[in-house]
């Protein structure tokens, strides 16, 4: 085995990886990035950017089939698979090649290829070629699904989100289980691009909606077009020849029925790429979980002697947050710090924010209602506004009237708190809501702001201003804001 000194050593070539060496090269040359797998990143090989670009093929078959509400026959709607799966793969991979190109930056010798374990604190072993010692470690490994023991019967046709990426067409039929973010992203483009689909939950959980009144208003959107059971009986799964059956309670009639599927897609959550690092050796506190303990501001982990460690984590792999641009702040923190130990700094993060790109786009900013109502603990300090967007001008308009918001804010200080989103084109008004939060602004501020007309964050000031009646801090709201133009 070679053995090879750095001063940093990163553990994984993700979006958090690569953002930890190009931080941590600021201050350093000596960083080593080693990679196990393929390079090029989840968020743009199988993550964010291909299920993005299924759901745009997807949507766009839905809104050629729908246009007869607005006068307009289009006939003849036909999905081809092979033409879809065939754009989804061709700039999938200009996303890729963009990281593979930005990955040239990085001199050969500062990247190893192959799989890292922990030896000591100190020591990592690459595969059996290499023995790497560094003053320094980030751990970015990342996550891969999880599915529980009954998939497993599936066999061969239990597939995750990794394997829809690389189909030649689309099946013919599929089920979902596990309705949260990739569950009801890929679900509801793959019932849209015509693959028949069931979508099988536990708990009724739906996205990320902690508000049951959002909750419950997804459920009935959602299974207008699709069929979705957030609360299966999911009895049976068995690998027939060419085919997988699922034995389950059907949601209407009751009944148990067994249904036979091309594949069963496992969309029930994710599990941090740590159980092959060897752990035990790095000298870390870890939860029962198996997770490093740290510190979400300067990412640093704790030793179990419950010293500060030189040993960072950075993005999915803490599960802190698994989202694509907390993975790059925190490997731009973990970066900074693993290479000035002696001067570890807290680093900024953002006000939490999290959208799901379905139709209508769920979204949280900020804290959810029951993480709020957890932290005030039920003392009546939050006050509640709300907005329907069933007859939101604009949006019946664009024939997208679906969806409601509800928008938080503390009583007696008037401040935004958060917002849970459920409507056409949220991800732009969890924007605006994200950075208010950042902003540390009240209701009467953000109402201060201007709104245009006729666009969807009219509905938005509609639901700031019920939540600002609620605060009883400004002016009762009038039946319908006609100051505020036609259809607000
Ligand atoms: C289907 C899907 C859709 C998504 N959509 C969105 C979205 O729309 N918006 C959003 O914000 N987020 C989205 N995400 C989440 C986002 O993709 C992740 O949060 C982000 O990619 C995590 O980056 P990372 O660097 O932590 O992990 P990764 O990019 O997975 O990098 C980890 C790297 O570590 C390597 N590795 C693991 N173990 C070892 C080892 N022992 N030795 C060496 N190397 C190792 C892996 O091979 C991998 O290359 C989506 C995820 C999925 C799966
Ligand atoms: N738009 C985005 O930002 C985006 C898109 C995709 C993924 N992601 C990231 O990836 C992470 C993982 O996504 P995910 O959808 O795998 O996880 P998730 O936690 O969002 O959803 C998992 C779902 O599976 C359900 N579930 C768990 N066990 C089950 C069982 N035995 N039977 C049926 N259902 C079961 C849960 O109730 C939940 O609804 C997300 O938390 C998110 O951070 C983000």
């Amino acid at each position: 085995m070679r053995k090879q000194h750095a001063t940093i050593a990163i553990i994984g070539a993700g979006s958090a990886g690569l953002s930890a060496w190009h931080s941590a090269r600021k201050h350093t040359d000596d960083v080593v990035l080693i990679e196990a797998g393929t390079y090029g990143t989840t968020c743009a090989r199988v993550g964010c950017m291909p299920s993005k670009l299924l759901i745009a093929a997807a949507n766009a078959a839905h809104h050629a089939r729908n246009t007869a509400m607005f006068g307009i026959h289009v006939n003849d709607v036909r999905v081809d698979g092979q033409a879809v799966m065939t754009r989804v793969k061709h700039e999938r991979d200009r996303f890729v090649d963009n990281v593979l190109k930005s990955m040239k930056t990085i001199p050969e010798s500062q990247h190893l290829k192959g799989h890292a374990r922990f030896v000591d604190p100190h020591r990592l072993a690459i595969d059996d070629h290499t023995q790497l010692k560094a003053d320094a470690i980030i751990i970015a490994t990342g996550s891969r699904p999880t599915w529980p023991g009954l998939l497993e019967a599936a066999g061969d046709r239990l597939i995750v989100n990794d394997d829809v990426f690389n189909w030649e067409t689309l099946p013919a039929s599929i089920a979902i289980v596990g309705p949260g973010v990739i569950g009801m992203e890929l679900g509801q483009a793959l019932s849209r691009l015509g693959v028949r689909t069931r979508t099988f939950g536990v708990g009724g959980g739906i996205g990320p909606f902690q508000s049951e009144t959002l909750r419950e208003l997804a459920d009935n959107t959602f299974n207008r077009e699709l069929y979705l059971d957030s609360d299966a009986n999911l009895e049976k799964v068995e690998r027939l020849d060419n085919a997988v059956a699922l034995t389950f309670e059907e949601r209407e009639s009751g009944q148990t029925i067994t249904e036979t599927f091309d594949y069963v897609l496992a969309a029930t959550g994710r599990q941090p790429n740590l159980d092959h690092l060897s752990m035990e050796q790095a000298g870390l506190s870890l939860t029962k979980n198996g997770i490093p303990k740290f510190n979400r501001f300067t990412l640093q982990c704790l030793n179990a002697t419950g010293t500060p460690s030189h040993i960072f984590i950075a993005g999915d792999a803490n599960q802190s947050v698994p989202l694509l641009h907390e993975a790059i702040t925190e490997g731009k923190i973990a970066g900074r710090n693993a290479a000035n130990l002696e001067d570890v700094q807290v680093g900024q993060r953002n006000v939490p924010l999290s959208i799901v790109f379905t139709e209508p786009q769920m979204a949280i900013v900020g804290d959810g209602r029951a993480t709020l109502d957890a932290r005030y603990g039920g003392c009546d300090c939050i006050a509640e506004g709300g907005v329907s967007f069933a007859d939101q001008g604009r949006a019946l308009v664009m024939g997208e009237n679906m969806g409601h918001l509800e928008l938080y804010a503390e009583h007696g200080s008037g401040q935004f708190l958060g917002a849970e989103l459920f409507g056409p084109q949220v991800e732009h008004m969890a924007h605006l809501l994200a950075w208010s939060l950042e902003q540390k602004l009240t209701v009467s501020q953000m109402l201060a702001m201007p709104f245009y007309h006729p666009v969807l964050e009219e509905g938005l000031r509609s639901g700031l201003r019920d939540l600002q009646a609620n605060l009883r801090q400004g002016p009762a709201i009038t039946e319908r804001c006609m100051e505020c133009g036609p259809g607000d």
